[in-house]
């Protein structure tokens, strides 16, 4: 990245040969060439009735890696995860403009269908919410919801493999018929990660999985989230500067306003950000 002699720097992005500049802030910044992104954001607009949340998010998201969005309170990581499955539907006033593609394809064309679409990008949600249901019949739902529990699927043999992608299975091995909300909050978000993962995405999208658990069990999910990202593509909110800097190969700093001012790898988010309002937050200065 260099800076112009407008002072307004621009991103190089050799493999395209082209180079980008940000026509919204004096900061603007990187958004690192991925080849081949998986998810893929351009002049993401998101809307609450006439209130704006987020503003011309361009972002490309890298396949099997881990995304980390931070950014204060109210700034939208929250708004952009549920983007990009869909789940913003399911707020009555959100409104989405502009392109949000997944493999290519733009996931509000009419023609899909975001129930399949959330098959193949699930979702991790704050808090634990597991079902009043047994262990086995928690991950067993994210299969049966998504009909993968033909007659030539092996229910039991997906179930193990879901709770051991998701470190849990040697914990509650013997006891698979018990209910899933007598576990402890950091075993009750495993569990809801092996239900997510059970149907097969090829995206797990997480808010803040981590943030109301105690240390060890924050440590567990954290070792789990680096896993993942061997199979699948991660992206995930999270308040903690320094989970994300553990766990993350990519971060996206989000600021007041719904505005997204810096993406690019995480150890240059960290060591040496382009912009100054990002250095100024995660060093503490205000956030
Ligand atoms: N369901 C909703 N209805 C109306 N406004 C909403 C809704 N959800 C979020 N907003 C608003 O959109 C903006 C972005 O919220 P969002 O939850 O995405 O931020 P966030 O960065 O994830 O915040 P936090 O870190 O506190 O979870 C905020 O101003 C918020 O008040």
């Amino acid at each position: 990245m260099t800076a112009n002699s407008g002072g307004q720097r621009t991103v190089s992005t050799s493999e395209a040969g082209e180079s980008r500049s940000d026509p919204m802030t004096d900061a603007p910044l990187g958004s690192p060439h991925v080849a081949d992104p998986i998810i893929e954001s351009r002049d993401l607009d998101v809307y609450y009735g006439d209130d704006q949340a987020l503003h011309s998010i361009d972002m490309e998201i890298p396949e099997q890696q881990v995304t980390a969005l931070i950014g204060p309170s109210g700034c939208g990581k929250s708004t952009f995860l549920r983007s990009i499955n869909r789940m913003n539907d399911l707020i009555d006033i959100a409104r989405v403009d502009g392109d949000l593609s997944f493999r290519g394809k733009n996931v509000y064309d009419e023609d899909v269908d975001p129930v399949a679409l959330r098959r193949k990008i699930g979702m991790v949600f704050q808090k634990p919410n597991p079902f009043p249901k047994s262990i086995f019949d928690n991950v067993a739902y994210g299969l049966r919801v998504q009909g993968k529990d033909g007659a030539d699927v092996d229910v039991e043999a997906e179930v193990r493999t879901a709770l051991e992608r998701a470190a849990l299975l040697e914990e509650v091995e013997d006891q698979l018929d018990e209910s899933g909300l007598e576990l402890s909050g950091g075993q009750q978000q495993r569990l809801c990660i092996a239900r997510a993962i059970a149907p097969d995405p090829e995206v797990i999208l997480m808010d803040e999985p981590a943030s109301a658990l105690d240390p060890v069990a924050t440590s567990k999910i954290e070792d789990l989230v680096e896993e993942l990202a061997e199979e699948y593509t991660v992206v995930i909110v999270t308040h903690n500067m320094q989970q994300a800097a553990r766990i993350s190969d990519k971060t996206a700093v989000f600021l007041t306003g719904g505005h997204l001012v810096e993406f690019d790898d995480t150890n240059k988010i960290f060591e040496n950000p382009e912009s100054d309002r990002v250095e100024d937050y995660i060093t503490g200065k205000f956030g």
